[in-house]
This record gives C-alpha cells, sequence and structure tokens, in this order.
C-alpha cells in the first residue's frame, strides 16, 4: 500500500484534531458554559475598546481554558474505557484532570477581573 502523500497525511491529522475538537463542544455541557463566558468577555472586550495586550491575554485565557477542557474530556474518555468499572485510581485520575480545568478558570477569572475592573469603575462614575 502506498504511503500518504506529506499534504494529505496532514490535511488528516488536521481534520482529526478538528473532529476532536467538535466532539467535545457536543457533548460536555461544560464547554457550553466556557463558550458563554467566552462571548461574554469578547463582548465586553469589544465595548470597552480593551487594549491590544489586553486582547491577547483574554484571548490565551480562553483558549488555556478551553485547552484544558479538551484534554480533561479526552483523559475521562480514556479513563472509562480502561476502567469503566468503579476504581479510586480511575476516579482520582478524573478529578486530577478536571482540577486542571478548575485551576485554569480561576486563572482566567483573576485576569478577567485584573482587566475589566478598572473599566467597570470608568463605566460606573461616567455613564450612571
Ligand atoms: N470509574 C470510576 N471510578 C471511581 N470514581 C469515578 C469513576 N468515574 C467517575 N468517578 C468519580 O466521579 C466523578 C465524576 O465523574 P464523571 O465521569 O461523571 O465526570 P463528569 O462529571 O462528566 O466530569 P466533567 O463535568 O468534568 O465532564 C469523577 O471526578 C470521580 O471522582
Amino acid at each position: 500500500m502506498s504511503r500518504p502523500s506529506f499534504i494529505r497525511s496532514r490535511y488528516n491529522s488536521f481534520r482529526f484534531a478538528f473532529k476532536g475538537m467538535t466532539a467535545v463542544f457536543r457533548s460536555e455541557p461544560n464547554m457550553h458554559l466556557h463558550v458563554l463566558a467566552s462571548i461574554i468577555v469578547l463582548v465586553m472586550a469589544y465595548r470597552f475598546e480593551v487594549t491590544r495586550v489586553e486582547w491577547c491575554l483574554l484571548i490565551l485565557c480562553i483558549g488555556l481554558v478551553w485547552m484544558a477542557e479538551i484534554f480533561n474530556t479526552s483523559i475521562e474518555t480514556l479513563t472509562d474505557l480502561v476502567s469503566p468499572e468503579q476504581n479510586i485510581w480511575a476516579g482520582k485520575t478524573k478529578d486530577l484532570a478536571a482540577g486542571g480545568v478548575l485551576m485554569a478558570a480561576i486563572t482566567s477569572v483573576a485576569v478577567g477581573l485584573f482587566i475589566f475592573i478598572p473599566y467597570w469603575v470608568d463605566y460606573v462614575n461616567t455613564e450612571l
């Protein structure tokens, strides 16, 4: 059997990665919350005309949380495959993966608060 060309194999890798990403959006209710939170953050950033560096930080934080959720889902899926029955190590594995998502979310909320609090204060002082 002939090997797929370099371009075709890269194209397939990209396609499989995209398939994994969309699967998380479809199957994980938590991902829907992340998407909603991301939209709210992006709308606020646009509305307050945040600086270029602040845009970069917000986009990085959104990517961080989405990435953590995708890895979490991957670890949960593998754990269910390896240990469908109750097992202390399976439980610990899932808890650790979920802890990673929580850590990313806490970090992102902290960054978001540092960026937006001054804009909220300005808005309250000038508009209300
Ligand atoms: N096979 C197992 N053995 C022992 N404990 C488990 C097992 N599967 C799940 N648990 C425990 O139940 C918790 C929830 O697991 P579950 O698979 O329902 O994840 P989830 O609620 O879908 O997580 P998320 O909301 O992050 O998608 C785990 O964090 C773990 O503490």
